[in-house]
């Protein structure tokens, strides 16, 4: 393995091959993003109380939710706990596909989650995780889902990405016009029409678009900080930021100030269920440039 991928036990360092001061982090539990650098400043927001023992799933970084998002009564998910055990499983480093731009996946099948994960969702399946640094300044993932069952299956899926921002009251999101919006704290449905969304309180929204976005950028003040593009198969964007009281009640939260220095943009495919039928693949891919 070429010298810019690293393994410990718990993770994977990849460097950048044309520039060391782009790295990103992944912890095996979870397939858990946990660090991306770009010129030597890390990009995503990782609570300096997330636990990384393997006992709960990461605050901060980029979890993955699979194969539920919140929680549905009646629905064959509906034992599982909320995003599901993605998250909360140790995956299998698969090593280096590609080296130019530098290529790793990981993979998770039924024999890798706990038994309580088996018995509350008996499927097989296969996922494979796929993380490249396309360039200096941006990150690629993307997860394969591949029904490996002899029945149908419905799944969610979504990166749960917690980008580091300056600044939440000068912060603002666009490219999310023209969607449906499910906001979870005014518990209303609307038609998302805002140019700039900004945060001034606890935000739990869902965009729903009838097609994947072009891209959808966080903005500060009048500087693009990101860009969420190349979307593929993702046509939700989950909006969230935890504010004052919510982020008291997280323990692993910290500081608890935090939620001004962090923005969730997650894309996702959670609205509706994507079927996938036995021996057929589904895939879903972003990626995240900076522009610092
Ligand atoms: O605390 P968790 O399970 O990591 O979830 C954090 C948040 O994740 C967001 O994706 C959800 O929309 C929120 O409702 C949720 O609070």
């Amino acid at each position: 393995m070429a010298s810019y991928i690293k393994e410990t036990e718990t993770e994977i360092v990849l460097t950048h091959p044309r520039d060391s001061s782009t790295s990103v982090r992944i912890l095996k539990y979870g397939a858990t993003i946990l660090s991306w650098k770009v010129k030597g400043q890390e990009q995503l927001w990782l609570s300096e109380k997330a636990i990384l023992d393997g006992s709960k799933a990461v605050r901060g970084g980029i979890p993955l939710v699979f194969p539920v998002f919140g929680k549905s009564e009646g629905h064959e998910t509906s034992q599982l706990p909320q995003h599901g055990f993605a998250r909360n499983s140790v995956w299998e480093f698969l090593g280096q596909v590609e080296s130019d731009p530098l290529t790793v996946q990981f993979g998770l099948g039924p024999e890798n989650i706990s038994e309580t994960a088996r018995c509350q969702w008996p499927h097989d399946f296969t996922l494979i995780f796929t993380v490249s640094l396309p360039s200096e300044d941006s990150l690629s993932t993307s997860l394969e889902v591949e029904n490996t069952d002899k029945q149908p299956w419905e799944f969610n899926v979504l990166f749960h990405t917690y980008f580091r921002i300056p600044d939440i009251t000068q912060t603002h999101v666009e490219g999310l016009t023209g969607t449906q919006v499910t906001d979870k704290v005014s518990k209303t449905n609307y038609a998302g029409n805002e140019a700039k969304i900004t945060i001034a309180g606890e935000v739990d929204r869902v965009y729903s678009s009838p097609s994947t976005p072009d891209s959808v950028a966080i903005v500060s003040g009048s500087k693009t900080l990101f860009n969420v593009q190349n979307l593929q198969n993702l046509k939700d964007v989950v909006v969230w930021n935890p504010w004052t009281e919510k982020a008291n009640g997280l323990a692993d939260f910290s500081p608890k100030d935090g939620f001004k220095n962090m923005i969730c943009v997650e894309t996702g495919s959670v609205s509706k269920y994507q079927t996938v039928a036995p021996g057929a693949k589904w895939s879903a891919s972003q990626t995240l440039k900076s522009h610092l």
